[in-house]
């Protein structure tokens, strides 16, 4: 068993070794990403001068304040901004730099306004373009074979697609060279999900809270899970948990929602259907989207907010899809691997799973032998490939045996 003084020793993981994987988001994935938004767009002089001075300020400059403008300048003190301005943006937590950066990205292209440019997201294109894509429309084909088939089946094809559909995440694609071409490991490194299944028991009135990851081939196979689950009777309500603005390149916002509930309604066979149901479980409020700040704030879920915390602790289940979602809920340190996911989750208020691909070096909740047959196998690479998956659950509301 590990000691509550074990964890906060993890260390934080920073960016500023030259080599690891979180440097070369800060030095090679942030700067292209510019670049790729700098190109979609017809911006103007403003922009684009604003777009060169966070690329010298990401690479060669300093963290700045917030302008004193912006509607959020005082959420940002709370987030810690004051300690970091002045300093490289190496130097700080990585999650920290990374969610700034994001932050500072829309400032830039005038996402806050005020201006004509408020409010369009620099990330649309490319959502769009996977949503259209016609690798969807094989997925939502693949839908009708789907029905007819025993209801434990369905649920568990429902279930992996929502997990491996965190694949595409258009950020990692931007610098995993091959990434999509890269084979999925089918076995998951670690799988708790019956224990899953015996918090979404059929005849269940609760609510399910989804904390989203991305848009497009993520949020789609999202929504079809969920609106499984309503139908199935195995949770009366769901809550969505989208960013407030656009993220991580890929992550959901509202519009993402909107877009992807619209893809689905406008679809043959079983996929239309899935839809409709939707939009019939959003019209009678048994499926409502949030868009709580916190969910872009740079901090782990252990600080999050009592309102937030108070929605998670009335949820029956509470499912964080993704790696930068799982970074947050477990702390973005380096853990050792076989560090209880029960004891770095201790602190969320109700039962919580995750679905997650494995993108950066975070992890928990391995056995040994499962650790030491990846690290045989692969070196460290199985931590960030995107190859491998994992779904754990930990219920903080049901005691277990402890160890001794
Ligand atoms: O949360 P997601 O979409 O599964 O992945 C986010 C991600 O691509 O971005 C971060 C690096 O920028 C890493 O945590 C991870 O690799």
């Amino acid at each position: 068993m590990t000691h509550m003084s074990d964890l906060s020793t993890a260390p934080v993981i920073l960016g500023d070794e030259p080599g690891s994987f979180p440097h070369g988001v800060l030095a090679e994935r942030h700067p292209a990403i510019i670049g790729q938004v700098r190109d979609a767009f017809p911006y103007g002089p403003e922009q684009h001068r604003a777009l060169d001075a966070l690329l010298e300020s990401c690479l060669h400059g300093v963290i700045e304040p917030l302008p004193a403008n912006a509607p959020d300048r005082e959420r940002w003190r709370v987030w810690g901004v004051d300690a970091h301005a002045g300093r490289s943006w190496f130097e700080a937590p990585w999650l920290w730099s990374e969610s700034y950066f994001y932050r500072r990205l829309l400032d830039a292209v005038g996402w806050f306004g005020p201006g004509a440019w408020q409010g369009i997201d620099p990330f649309r294109p490319f959502k769009l373009a996977e949503l259209d894509a016609k690798e969807t429309d094989e997925e939502l084909a693949a839908l009708d074979a789907l029905e007819g088939r025993p209801a434990h089946e369905r649920a568990r094809a429902l279930l992996h697609g929502s997990l491996w559909g965190n694949r595409a995440d258009l950020g990692f694609r931007l610098s995993a060279a091959g990434a999509e071409a890269q084979e999925a490991v089918p076995g998951l490194v670690a799988d708790d999900s019956e224990a899953l299944w015996s918090l979404l028991q059929p005849s269940g009135t609760g609510t399910l809270c989804v904390v989203a990851d991305n848009a497009g081939r993520e949020l789609v196979p999202d929504l079809l899970l969920i609106a499984h689950l309503l139908a199935e009777g195995r949770v009366g309500r769901a809550v969505l948990h989208v960013k407030p603005y656009p993220y991580y390149v890929s992550d959901a916002t509202t519009a993402d929602v909107v877009d992807a509930v619209r893809r689905l309604t406008s679809a043959p066979g079983a996929a239309g259907e899935y839809g409709r149901g939707l939009w019939a479980a959003m019209a009678d409020g048994r499926l409502a989207v949030r868009a709580h700040p916190f969910a872009a704030a740079p901090l782990p879920y252990a600080d999050m907010p009592g309102d937030l915390r108070a929605d998670f602790a009335r949820a029956s289940l509470t499912v964080f899809k993704g790696d930068l979602n799982y970074r947050r809920l477990v702390g973005d340190r380096l853990w050792p691997p076989t560090t209880p996911f029960r004891d770095v989750t201790a602190c969320f208020p109700g039962p919580v799973a995750t679905l997650r691909t494995l993108k950066s070096d975070v992890i928990t909740g391995l056995d040994a032998a499962t650790e030491a047959a990846l690290d045989a196998a692969e070196g460290a690479a199985w931590r960030i490939s995107g190859t491998h998956a994992l779904i754990q659950v930990s219920d903080v509301t049901s005691p277990v045996a402890e160890a001794t």
